[in-house]
């Protein structure tokens, strides 16, 4: 199987990169999700100075209790250029603590725009560039073509949605029935990441994302998600009413390849890094136990 030619110095690929991770620190993602709301319950201003202070308390209080960060690029996004150097500085005092990051910009557009999408977030030397992002394959699984050889060549991720948190998201990725919505993006990820060394690891680096409050729909639709070959980001912990107990019953035997994500719940333990890192040992212990 080919390794990817010539990736960065001293990076092996994402999805060995996030098994080490989850193997030494546990299955924990830990969303920064920095709200209008959040940022005032912890005393802060809701612009730039305030998301920074916020993101640096969170990286703080997690960096060594987390495999991953996601932060959630809208909520930086609503500060426009400022908001952005904010993440920029997230996402490189994360590279520098050692901390995984996943950028929670959900991309998706036609291949030649996707290209750009690709560049900003996975490309290397772009400031924005993340471990991993999310992405929409709502205009085609192929249509990510340009993200996802981008991350075989720099050693970075892609977590495609698949079966999200929301209810709404049945409405599209359950039509079809025993060839769902769904299961295509499934399988399309699982042909993906069996191109590339890692897989008969089990550890390729183009991810799915299953919200872990899609109760049975897993099994309804015959998805085979212990043998896609990737990660799982499973979103939904906390604030949306799954617990670790939930998500051990939903995924069963593709439990392994799951990295737990919580934002708001994990974030209320705020102001300042001790009670956010409280709560996130709370959730990592449930998550592991
Ligand atoms: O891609 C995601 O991260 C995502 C996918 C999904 O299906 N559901 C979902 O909630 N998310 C994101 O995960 C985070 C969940 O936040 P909390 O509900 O506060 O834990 C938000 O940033 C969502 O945008």
């Amino acid at each position: 199987m080919p390794e990817p030619a010539g990736l960065p110095v001293g990076r092996s690929p994402f999805g060995e990169r996030l098994a080490g991770a989850m193997a030494a620190r546990g299955p924990l993602c830990v969303g920064v999700d920095p709200h209008p709301s959040l940022l005032a319950a912890w005393g802060l201003t809701d612009d730039a100075e305030g998301l920074r202070r916020f993101s640096a308390a969170v990286l703080e209080g997690v960096a060594d209790v987390a495999a991953a960060l996601k932060p959630q690029v809208a909520l930086y996004e609503r500060h426009g250029s400022a908001g952005i150097a904010a993440l920029e500085e997230l996402l490189a005092a994360s590279a520098d603590a050692g901390l995984l990051t996943i950028a929670d910009a959900k991309r998706g557009d036609i291949g030649s725009t996707m290209a750009a999408y690709a560049e900003a977030w996975l490309g290397e030397g772009s400031p924005l560039a993340a471990d991993a992002v999310t992405l929409s394959p709502y205009l085609g699984f192929e249509s990510l073509r340009p993200a996802l050889d981008t991350a075989a060549e720099t050693g970075r991720g892609v977590f495609v949605l698949a079966l999200t948190s929301n209810p709404e998201g049945a409405s599209v990725q359950h039509v079809g029935g025993e060839a769902s919505v769904a299961r295509r993006i499934v399988d399309a990820a699982a042909a993906e990441n069996r191109r590339y060394a890692g897989a008969e690891r089990g550890h390729g680096s183009v991810g799915l994302v299953v919200g872990a409050t899609v109760g049975d729909a897993i099994g309804r639709l015959g998805l085979d998600l212990a043998a896609m070959g990737g990660p799982i980001l499973a979103p939904g912990l906390g604030a949306q009413g799954a617990t670790p107990a939930v998500l051990k019953e939903t995924f069963g035997a593709a439990y392994t390849r799951v990295l737990g994500t919580s934002s708001r719940d994990i974030l209320a333990g705020g102001p300042g890094p001790q009670g956010v890192r409280a709560r996130a040992e709370r959730t990592l212990e449930g998550l592991r136990g």
